[in-house]
């Protein structure tokens, strides 16, 4: 990578891109709530004899519920057993009891840029009901987000990964903000997927379960958001 002077003698990388914008996924991002949606879909897969895999798992994450159930049904051969709205209904409880006790995943990031004023927000495929219950314990973090697109809004045509989500929380952004400018934290398959089909890059902090052939997509790939060098992004350096 080449680099540039950063002063008083040292050489820094150069940036991989410079950015101004930052969009967040939630679900297994922000917030650790896919552990739920596993631990409840393996539940409701074992009573017909089944385990549920990551490779189905890859599949469903990120996705619109009813995508995502659809897709159970279709992958899990439950079609005649069990229909997509039966497997929401089901597992809407088992979550409901889950969700409010789930634990933020990234905090100094989330201070770190709004503090110095690059503009933030959350993508999530997660529905306005899920939504007040993931975040409920958790307003103060999402009271730094300049706003929050969710997969019922109505410009949300398609879920991850079409491009959809990420170009309608561009958009509400103050300015004209090119998809350019704009880097994407993802832990799903489908979410890396929308975020370049909308034109932007995407960070992926994928599940380690996850198969690496699903990283292909990503501009980068960390095993932790602890990881993450904002310089390399042209974004503010951490103080210390
Ligand atoms: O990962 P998110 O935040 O887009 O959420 C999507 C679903 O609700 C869970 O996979
Ligand atoms: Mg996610």
């Amino acid at each position: 990578m080449a680099s540039v002077d950063a002063g008083e003698g040292q050489a820094a990388p150069a940036p991989r891109a410079t950015v101004s914008h930052v969009i967040f996924d939630m679900d297994g991002l922000l917030l650790d709530t896919e552990g739920f949606y596993t631990e409840v879909q393996e539940r409701i897969l074992a009573r017909y004899g089944k385990v549920f895999d990551w490779s189905l798992k890859a599949k469903m994450m990120g996705k619109k519920a009813m995508e995502s159930a659809r897709i159970f049904v279709d992958e899990c051969g439950l079609a005649g057993l069990l229909t997509p709205e039966q497997f929401l209904e089901e597992r809407e409880g088992m979550l409901q009891e889950l969700f409010p006790s789930c634990a933020v995943r990234v905090v100094r990031l989330i201070h770190h840029l709004h503090a110095n004023e690059i503009p933030i927000c959350v993508a999530t495929g997660s529905h306005k009901r899920h939504f007040a219950l993931k975040t409920q314990n958790h307003q103060e973090m999402f009271a730094l987000m300049h706003h929050v697109v969710m997969g019922d809004d109505p410009e949300v045509k398609a879920g991850k990964p079409s491009p959809d989500i990420f170009l309608a929380a561009m958009r509400r952004f103050e300015g004209n903000v090119e998809p350019s400018k704009c880097l994407v934290f993802e832990d799903a398959p489908s979410g890396v997927g929308a975020a370049k089909n909308a034109g932007m890059y995407a960070v992926m902090v994928p599940d380690p379960r996850l198969d690496v052939s699903y990283q292909k997509e990503a501009d980068q790939v960390l095993s932790s958001l602890l990881d993450f060098n904002p310089t390399e992004w042209g974004l503010p350096p951490f103080k210390e």
